[in-house]
């Protein structure tokens, strides 16, 4: 055995991260192992033509806490984010235009007051009809399993018309809406609310967050460490990593997406109905296509950049806008779409996706190439864009957040309770921390 340590956190995004260092500073000897090249995870910033571009997270809510206080120790900047989905062409049924344009387009085939509303708001706009969920916590009552059905059910419930619900599922962040807890997205629904509508991201890209809290480790991040086992053996756990090498520690956190869990080795195994949550836990497929256009073709054809389609390339989404220079912008694609493209060679992906967008939107044809495909549905580390329970899976999810799992503890925002994204990340690696300190006194 090489090393022993008090705790080996497996995994460098921000659950491993925050969990590394609440341990750390509570005196805790921690070693956070990586398997990526660099830490993360799903924060990823890219070097892009007109500056850093966001692979992964995006937003910081203003409501982000914890995020906020390490931005604060760290002495990061912040700038706001100006993107927003209010201002937006949709494509559909033949129809390239505005939402007023929409609301009297023969393409469109909803009736009476669905009619004048956009497709990309339909499911946003029931959930937030007289959401159940008024609190952070009330989705993990047992009354809340009432809403732990498929999210169409819920949606014609409210009155969302069966064409409604077809057109809102061609696009968007679900894998498809029937395949998607109504509770999940009613609590996503009431977790927004609690955050103020203006954004943030960290000037210099979001991926200096966990870079400057991996710099605060006494211990480097160890990178390219992937973990393929962790054995309880007598009064300690083992680590084992792809190589062979094995670790010992008093306690371990995983802090890494269920679709990678999945292929760790844990003994004993955890409890049910944890163990069947980490098997079958759905994370949605995502691949954005980061692209620059050369000149503004939103102001040739006089239509606004931000695009909502039911073509296969879903949705267009600006990340920096110019009128007298390059801009960034990325096409967003969700669910099965994702994965078809998946499948291709990168060339064809490439074809693809620049000929639907000239084809829907000919003001793009000559003025934007793809820099960067970023597929998290393939990334070996995510297998997906973000954990997304299917109906009847959120009382499991509730007792998996709730169960101390000993000397093994699970992290990651698919186990959090009161945020999602980042901060839900955070919160569920300081709660690891706390179950740890715990076992060792010092809570
Ligand atoms: C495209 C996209 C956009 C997003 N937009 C937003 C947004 O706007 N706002 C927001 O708040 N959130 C957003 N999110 C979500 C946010 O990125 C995540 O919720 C958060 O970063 C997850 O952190 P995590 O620590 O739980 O997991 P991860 O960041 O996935 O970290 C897990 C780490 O574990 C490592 N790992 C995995 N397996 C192993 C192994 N076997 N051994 C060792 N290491 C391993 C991985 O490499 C990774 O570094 C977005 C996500 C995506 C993909």
């Amino acid at each position: 055995m090489r090393s022993s340590h008090d705790v080996v956190v497996v995994g460098a995004g921000l659950a491993g991260l925050h969990a590394a260092l609440t341990l750390q500073d509570a005196g805790l000897d921690v070693l956070v192992l990586e398997a990526g090249d660099r830490v993360g995870g799903r924060v990823r910033s890219l070097d892009g033509p007109t500056g850093v571009e966001e692979a992964g997270a995006v937003n910081i809510g203003d409501g982000y806490a914890r995020l906020l206080a390490h931005v604060r120790a760290a002495g990061l900047e912040q700038e706001p984010v100006t993107v927003s989905m209010r201002e937006h062409v949709i494509v559909a049924g033949g129809h390239t235009g505005t939402p007023a344009t929409w609301a009297e387009s023969e393409g469109n085939p909803l009736t009476g007051a669905e009619r004048a509303l956009p497709p990309a708001l339909i499911v946003a706009g029931a959930l937030a009809r007289g959401n159940p969920l008024t609190g952070a916590r009330d989705w993990m009552s047992p009354g809340a399993a009432t809403w732990d059905v498929p999210l169409t059910d819920h949606l014609r419930s409210t009155g969302v018309s069966d064409a409604a619900i077809a057109l809102a599922d061609r696009a968007g962040t679900f894998e498809t809406l029937e395949s998607t807890s109504a509770l999940a997205a009613l609590r996503a629904a009431q977790r927004a609310t609690r955050h103020a509508p203006q954004t943030s991201n960290i000037v210099g890209g979001n991926t200096r967050l966990p870079e400057s809290m991996a710099a605060r480790l006494r211990t480097p991040v160890r990178l390219g460490s992937a973990v393929t086992a962790v054995r309880e053996s007598g009064n300690l756990m083992v680590v084992e990593l792809g190589d062979g090498e094995r670790i010992a520690a008093g306690h371990v956190v995983l802090a890494v997406p269920f679709t990678s869990l999945r292929s760790i080795a844990v003994e004993p195994a955890l409890p049910e109905p944890v163990a069947r949550l980490v098997a079958e836990l759905p994370y949605p497929a995502l691949t954005k296509y980061h692209l620059v256009a050369d000149r503004p073709f939103w102001e040739e054809d006089g239509l606004p950049p931000v695009m909502w389609t039911t073509n296969r390339i879903q949705r267009l989404l600006p990340w920096r806008l110019a009128d007298d220079g390059p801009s960034a912008l990325a096409v967003w694609v969700t669910g099965r779409d994702a994965r078809v493209l998946d499948a291709l060679g990168e060339r064809e992906q490439r074809r693809i996706v620049l000929d639907e967008l000239a084809r829907v939107r000919p003001a793009t044809a000559g003025a934007v190439e793809i820099t960067r495909i970023v597929s998290w549905g393939r990334d070996p580390w995510a297998g997906g864009a973000w954990a997304m329970p299917l109906p009847g899976q959120m009382a499991a999810l509730a007792a998996a957040v709730e169960t101390d799992t000993g000397r093994l503890q699970l992290a990651g925002e698919h186990l959090s309770v009161e945020d999602s994204g980042m901060e839900g990340a955070l919160e569920s690696g300081e709660r690891a921390a706390a179950r740890v300190l715990a076992r060792h006194g010092l809570a």
